[in-house]
């Protein structure tokens, strides 16, 4: 049995538009209503056929859902979730995409007192956005990890879990706190340096930004593809994940001042080593079967 017959979407970008693609794809019987704030997407979502109801209003879109899941930028959850409330039945399961978990699920409690809130990350994306960004294979073999808070409804749990397994997700569940510590290492510190690398090379005053572009054909130019990103996205994602970013950024940073000791010492046995473990760790992900699907992976989809 479908774990929910009508789910809404708020938020119709990459990761909103893939999730309505996906559902089509997978659970084509599911009644599909979406809603975004800006007219255009709305527009452009209309004329894709994305959704069966692209609505006005938020209100409109929720009223008989039984799933509704928030794919806004995790800086305007509050607002988003603020201008539906009135109208969520009792009895609908409220879910979202953010990047970082705990503070949206600080808002979001706030935001819809006595909700039923299961949050979740699909940690899948690209540097794209927007609805014609999207693709229905995004989440194919890609973690979603879902962050109840204490006491959470297991059936609820159960039933989100089911839905991103059907879209091709490989489950699994969080404390939010834990999350925003694994991603703060793993995704988000990765995206700081891929924005600090690009803006270096590009101040650089011996170096021209057209030597810049035409000799980034190799590990910089992946850094530019992170460093395109979406700014708003990666705004609210370091403004809500602090702490643990920040804690992260302190051990990369003492890390860093290592090997840069090693390289000025000539430590040519500590730099092999050092690179030597972080091979076996690529190799590892490799046979995990966790691979990046290729770096141009939503380019293949413009
Ligand atoms: N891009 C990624 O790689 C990725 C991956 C996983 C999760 N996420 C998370 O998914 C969420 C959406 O990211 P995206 O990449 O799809 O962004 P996007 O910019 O492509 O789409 C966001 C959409 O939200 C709409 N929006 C903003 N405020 C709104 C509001 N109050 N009400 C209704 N619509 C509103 C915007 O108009 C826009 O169309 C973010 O929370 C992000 O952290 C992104
Ligand atoms: O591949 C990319 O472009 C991404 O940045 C995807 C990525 C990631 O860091 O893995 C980015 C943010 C999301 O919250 C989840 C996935």
């Amino acid at each position: 049995m479908l774990p929910f017959a009508r789910v809404t979407i708020i938020g119709l970008g990459l990761i909103g538009s893939s999730i309505a693609r996906a559902v089509r794809a997978h659970m084509p019987t599911v009644r599909l209503t979406g809603y975004d704030a800006d007219a255009d997407v709305r527009a452009t979502v209309d004329r894709l056929q994305l959704c069966d109801d692209v609505t006005e209003s938020a209100g409109a879109a929720v009223i008989d859902a039984d799933l509704v899941i928030l794919c806004v930028p995790v800086g305007a959850m509050a607002a988003a979730a603020a201008e539906l409330a009135g109208d969520l039945p009792a009895d609908a399961i409220i879910s979202d995409v953010g990047s970082s978990k705990a503070e949206v699920l600080r808002v979001l409690t706030e935001a819809l007192p006595g909700a039923t809130i299961i949050p979740a990350h699909p940690v899948a994306g690209t540097e794209r956005s927007g609805p014609e960004a999207g693709f229905a294979t995004l989440f194919h073999k890609r973690w979603c990890i879902i962050t109840p808070g204490h006491g959470a409804d297991p059936a609820a749990v159960q039933r989100v879990s089911e839905f991103w397994r059907r879209l091709g997700a490989d489950v699994e569940t969080m404390a939010p706190e834990h999350h925003d510590r694994v991603l703060a290492v793993t995704s988000h510190l990765p995206h700081l340096i891929a924005y600090t690398i690009v803006g270096t090379a590009s101040d650089l005053e011996e170096v021209t930004q057209s030597e810049v572009i035409k000799y980034s054909a190799g590990g910089f130019r992946d850094f530019t593809r992170i460093a395109a990103s979406d700014p708003t996205m990666w705004r609210d994602v370091f403004l809500t994940n602090r702490e643990a970013v920040l804690d992260m950024l302190q051990r990369f940073s003492e890390d860093l001042t290592a090997l840069q000791r090693a390289i000025r010492l000539g430590k040519g046995d500590d730099l092999f080593d050092h690179f030597t473990r972080t091979r076996a760790i690529r190799r590892g992900i490799i046979e995990q079967g966790q691979d990046d699907p290729a770096p141009d992976f939503g380019r293949s989809h413009e």
